[in-house]
């Protein structure tokens, strides 16, 4: 396969790949993880429905794998779960590395326009188009995953990916939710050094991956949006996250079919994904016609 299979480990009666394929979206070797539920490895192999989970600043496909939890209800329903990189990664690009909110692993889930992130940064082409082709493509893993019934999830910046993704994409996926995502990245200091890095100064750009503004797109329409936050997030108490903001859009645009839910005393963590992954499961299972 187009894959190089690096480790394949039980979890939940199913399987966890851990991949790794070159991409001629970055340009680079991408890390990618894949959880096949029990229902999927049967003789001969059952196509099942994929959630795609996209992670958070500085993470790579492992947090969530080895903490997020959803590969219990995935088992339990029989969906696969698919977690991507964060960015292209191993690059020498000048102070890529020096923070954590810009960079590697911070890539926004967009292409970028800008050097030196320009033709390598581009996460958008990758996560659409390139890693689906790649996936559904495979002999092997073509087998298991069915490329009709994909939903998207994602964590902070991967919450931002997951909405944006789905807004600017009617269709493509069959819901989508969020852990305390960047909900209105043009207005919050994470979203606004990434794009005036990747994306430069004109602000009307920057728009166009945003959620909160891409529901504009949306008037009247049903979102099939579920959206956890925590009470006790720092990044939600220091308005990074502002969900309200997306809650005020949507309300403005009538869109109907959405649920942001406050969660008393939570934090930023992987306790917090943890706790809520069930939810979130069930909530793209719906949708994928478990
Ligand atoms: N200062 C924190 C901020 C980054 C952060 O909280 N990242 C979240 C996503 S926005 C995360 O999932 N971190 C990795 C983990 O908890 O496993 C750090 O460097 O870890």
């Amino acid at each position: 396969m187009a894959f190089t299979t690096k480790a394949s480990i039980a979890s939940f009666g199913g399987k966890l790949l851990k991949l790794t394929h070159v991409s001629s979206s970055t340009g680079t070797d991408m890390a990618v993880n894949v959880f096949l539920p029990p229902q999927a490895l049967t003789t001969p192999p059952q196509k099942v429905p994929v959630l795609i989970f996209l992670s958070g600043l500085t993470c790579s496909p492992e947090n969530c794998s080895e903490k997020g939890f959803l590969q219990h209800a995935a088992a339990r329903r029989g969906l696969a779960i698919v977690y991507p990189d964060t960015s292209p990664k191993g690059i020498d690009i000048a102070g890529a590395k020096d923070t954590y909110d810009f960079g590697e692993a911070a890539s926004f889930y967009i292409d970028a326009t800008q050097p030196p992130y320009a033709g390598i940064y581009n996460m958008e082409t990758y996560l659409t188009a390139e890693l689906p082709a790649a996936l559904f493509g495979d002999a092997e893993l073509g087998a298991w995953l069915d490329p009709a019934r994909v939903s998207i999830t994602g964590h902070s910046m991967g919450g931002h990916g997951a909405l944006t993704l789905y807004l600017k994409n009617p269709g493509k996926y069959a819901s989508v939710s969020a852990f305390a995502p960047i909900s209105n990245p043009t207005r919050c200091p994470w979203g606004e050094k990434a794009f005036a890095g990747y994306l430069g100064d004109d602000r009307d750009e920057w728009k166009k991956h945003d959620a909160t503004e891409l529901l504009a797109g949306w008037v009247g329409r049903d979102l099939k949006a579920l959206i956890d936050v925590g009470t006790g997030d720092n990044f939600y108490k220091q308005g990074q996250l502002l969900p309200e903001n997306f809650e005020a859009a949507a309300e403005k645009a009538g869109v109907t079919g959405y649920e942001v839910r406050y969660q008393k005393d939570y934090d930023h963590s992987y306790y917090f994904i943890s706790t809520f992954s069930d939810d979130h499961v069930e909530h793209a299972a719906k949708y994928l016609g478990l």
